[in-house]
């Protein structure tokens, strides 16, 4: 699996500890998986968790599904072992909660050793402030928004608009782009059952630019993968837009118009984008 070209739209968290929700998982068309050690397992149910979760990640069964683990932060009693035992277990991603500085990020890369890649939780307001040099360190490869933690800690409301996170949903995705290669998921929305507030909230991620975003339940997924993948009309038009410049650069140009719009080679290169995009999604798709 090339994971620096794979799709991110869905990103499912599954508590470490369900064993029913693990074997769902295997039919469920999401495009990633958070086996989840941390917040999702009461702290008496851990250990067997962690056990449960190598069992299954050893078992396989988990297709083209990007599968991350997240272990418990390396300051808690738990997380030095979820290490040691989930380390060679098939994961492709350790993901480490409660990060604040890269140093954070050394602690469990000395752990794991160079070849591991690591995701980061976004979810205080310290790990904000210094969202590009986590997004800069050589093993990350994605930053997650925790966004439940991250209301917690600034003391802020929740608001359908999420104003109040704006700026650290901002910095995440500025601190993925400044490091290039790295991708930026966006938070849960925790009224699993309210599919018409998960779409505008999966549609202002998308529009911040927020590659996908992390879900708590299965019936999140089918809305998730739509607003996170390019529409027929925009790979079409990307499709015109490329076919326009090509013609126009052919005939000295540097510059066509489509649809009444300009193009030039930075639009091209957005389109390229889209088209591999689309592309990758239904590279996934395909059996
Ligand atoms: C939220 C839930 C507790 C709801 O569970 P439940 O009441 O069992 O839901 P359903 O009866 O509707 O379930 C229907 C079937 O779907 C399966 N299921 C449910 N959830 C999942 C899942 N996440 N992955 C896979 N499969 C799932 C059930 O097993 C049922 O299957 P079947 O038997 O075939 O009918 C529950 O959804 C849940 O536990 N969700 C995950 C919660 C979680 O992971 N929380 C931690 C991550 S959020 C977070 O920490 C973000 C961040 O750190 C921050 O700070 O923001
Ligand atoms: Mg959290």
């Amino acid at each position: 699996m090339d994971l620096t070209t794979h799709p991110y739209r869905s990103v499912l968290y599954i508590p470490g500890s369900k064993e029913r929700a693990l074997e769902k998982a295997q039919t469920l068309s999401t495009d990633a998986i958070i086996f989840d050690l941390e917040d999702a397992v009461a702290p008496d149910a851990k250990a067997e968790a962690r056990e449960t979760l190598a069992k299954a990640l050893k078992a396989g069964g988990f297709g083209k599904r990007a599968k991350v683990v997240r272990i418990n932060a390396l300051t808690t009693e738990w997380g030095n072992e979820d290490v040691r035992v989930l380390k060679d277990a098939g994961a492709d991603v350790f993901l480490l909660p409660k990060v604040n500085t890269p140093t954070d990020v050394d602690a469990l890369a000395d752990l794991l050793g160079p070849q591991m890649p690591i995701w980061v939780m976004m979810e205080t307001p310290v790990s904000v402030f210094n969202a590009r040099e986590i997004a800069a360190h050589a093993q990350v490869t994605g930053l997650v928004a925790g966004t439940n933690d991250l209301t917690k800690d600034l003391g802020c409301r929740t608001r359908a608009d999420r104003l109040p996170l704006m700026t650290s949903l901002q910095m995440i995705v500025m601190a993925a782009r400044a490091a290039r290669g790295v991708v930026a998921i966006d938070g849960v929305y925790n009224r699993f059952r309210d599919g018409e507030g998960l779409k505008a909230e999966c549609e202002q991620g998308r529009d911040l630019g927020f590659d996908g975003k992390t879900l708590i339940h299965p019936a999140q997924i089918d809305v998730t993968n739509t607003a996170f993948a390019p529409t027929q009309s925009e790979i079409d038009l990307a499709e015109r837009q490329i076919a326009a410049f090509e013609e126009c650069h052919a005939s000295g140009q540097g510059v066509a118009v489509v649809d009444g719009q300009i193009v030039e080679n930075l639009h091209v290169v957005a389109a390229q984008r889209t088209l591999a995009k689309a592309a990758a999604i239904q590279e996934l798709a395909a059996e």
